[in-house]
Parts: structure tokens; C-alpha cells; sequence
């Protein structure tokens, strides 16, 4: 079975031992489905982006930056309106207590994942409205979607920021960003941080061997998944910068800018 740790630690061996994302999402699906049945389905004005990659090649940096910085156009230039919001999982799993054991031999918890996927479920929008030029585009939708103000709980715009990316179910993730680093200079900023030796080499090796966007390939479509080179600082500004672009192309494809 797949342990989600929030505890910085990938395993190669997750590759072996993964646990289908299929049926984790038939699962999930089958129970959320249940519980729309009785309410009014909800569409997201913005789209939710998974930032991922193997600890310290720097999802927090970035997603710390893209809420900070973007900003809907219609707000204008001094806006103070950041509808975004960064998920930091492995806080937010400490926070809540979603995890059900503390591994000792991992110095990690390991994640209640039906716990944390209920406490996001409402903030994700469930759906995203479809492009105006697709043959599936329902103006009812868009319509739901432009009524929600920017601070409304289910509007999406979530940044969910975390090692692990093949936990969302799929409908929930409109663009996986999986960012990568040279191992050596990976391997530095981990001893910075003080990890022990093995902690350095099985995330080492987990980066050079691609583990995560591995995972993100497997578990979202080919056009969904993005991988940026996060090695020196410009490359956050530049990269915070093309996810910005992506996501006014994304809201304007859907006539919600
Ligand atoms: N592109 C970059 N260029 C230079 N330094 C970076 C870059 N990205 C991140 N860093 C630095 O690397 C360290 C780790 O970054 P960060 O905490 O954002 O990584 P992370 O992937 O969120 O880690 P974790 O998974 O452990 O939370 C920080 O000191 C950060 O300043």
C-alpha cells in the first residue's frame, strides 16, 4: 500500500508499490457522487494546479510566489485580490491530525488520505466549466461558475502543494506542475536543511530516478502535466510567471476573463 508521508520522504520503491490511482478514484468517486446527488453541483472560476516534485526542489517557493503574484485582470494592477490559495498538504495533515500512525523508522506519518480528501473536497469547485469551443460546453455551467466572487469557499483556485500528486482524483486537476532539479544541487540544499545521509540519498535517488513525475504521468492526462526546471532562482520567477500565463489562457478559453 502507498504511504503518503508528509514528512519529507520519497521511496523509489513507490514505483513498485504504488497502489492504483484508479481505484482510489473509483472509490472516492463513488462516495462523492452519492453525496452530489443532493446538492446542487458546484463549477470553479479558477483552476486548481497540483505542485509537486521530489522535497526541496522547491513546490513551496513557487506556490508561494504564484498566490502572492497572481492576480484576476478585472481587479486591475494594485489589486489586492489574490484568489488563490496554497495548500501546504503536509501542514495541513499535521494541523488537522488527517493521519492515522507516526513511523518511527520513517520519522513520518502516515496520511489519512479519506480525511484529507474530504476536508478539500468543497474548496475544489468539483467541476471545471468547459471551453466555449468544446462540443461539452454548458452555458449553465459557465453562468454558475462567473456568479461566485472571488473569495467564495468553492471558487478552485487551489494550489496544492505536495511530494505526492497521484492522490487528487483526477476531475479535481485542471494542470499538474512537476518540478525537477540537478540531483547535486538537490543533494545541497537537503544536507542544508540537516537531513540525515539516507533521507539525502533515497530522495536523491528518488529525483534522478523521476519518481514523481513518473507518478503524475501515470495518474493525469499527457496535456495536464508540466515538468520546470527549478534549479536556480530566476527559474521560480520565470516559471511562477508561465503558470500565470496558463491560467488567464485557462479562464479565457471559459469566458470567465
Ligand atoms: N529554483 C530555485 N533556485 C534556488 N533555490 C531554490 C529554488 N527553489 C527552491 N529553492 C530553495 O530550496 C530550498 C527548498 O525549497 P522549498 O522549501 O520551496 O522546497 P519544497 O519542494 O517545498 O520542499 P518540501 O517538499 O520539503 O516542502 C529553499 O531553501 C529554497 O529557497
Amino acid at each position: 500500500m502507498l504511504q503518503n508521508f508528509f514528512f519529507p520522504h520519497l521511496d523509489p520503491s513507490h514505483l513498485r508499490n504504488r497502489r492504483s490511482f484508479l481505484s482510489l478514484f473509483t472509490s472516492y468517486a463513488d462516495r462523492t457522487n452519492a453525496a452530489q446527488r443532493s446538492t446542487e453541483i458546484m463549477v470553479r472560476s479558477y483552476p486548481n494546479i497540483v505542485i509537486t516534485g521530489t522535497p526541496g526542489t522547491g513546490k513551496s517557493t513557487h506556490s508561494s510566489l504564484l498566490v502572492s503574484t497572481y492576480s484576476p485582470p478585472s481587479s486591475g494592477s494594485s489589486s489586492s485580490s489574490h484568489p488563490l490559495r496554497q495548500i501546504d498538504v503536509g501542514m495541513l495533515v499535521k494541523k488537522e491530525g488527517f493521519y492515522t500512525e507516526y513511523l518511527e523508522e520513517w520519522q513520518s506519518y502516515e496520511v489519512n488520505e479519506d480525511q484529507l480528501l474530504d476536508h478539500l473536497e468543497p474548496l475544489t469547485g468539483t467541476k471545471a466549466p468547459e471551453p466555449l469551443d468544446s462540443d461539452e460546453f454548458d452555458q449553465q455551467d459557465l453562468e454558475r461558475a462567473k456568479s461566485l466572487g472571488e473569495d467564495a469557499e468553492e471558487r478552485g483556485g487551489l494550489v496544492l502543494d505536495w511530494h505526492t500528486c497521484d492522490v487528487w482524483p483526477e476531475r479535481w486537476v485542471d494542470l499538474v506542475v512537476v518540478l525537477r532539479c540537478d540531483h547535486g544541487v538537490l543533494w545541497q540544499r537537503l544536507e542544508k536543511r540537516g537531513y540525515t545521509l539516507k533521507k539525502i540519498q533515497e530522495n536523491n535517488e528518488a529525483e534522478i530516478m523521476g519518481v514523481v513525475a513518473d507518478d503524475a504521468r501515470s495518474s493525469y492526462p499527457a496535456e495536464a502535466v508540466v515538468e520546470l526546471q527549478s534549479q536556480e532562482s530566476g527559474d521560480v520567477e520565470e516559471n511562477v510567471e508561465r503558470i500565470i500565463q496558463w491560467i488567464h489562457a485557462w479562464r479565457q478559453a471559459r469566458g470567465l476573463e
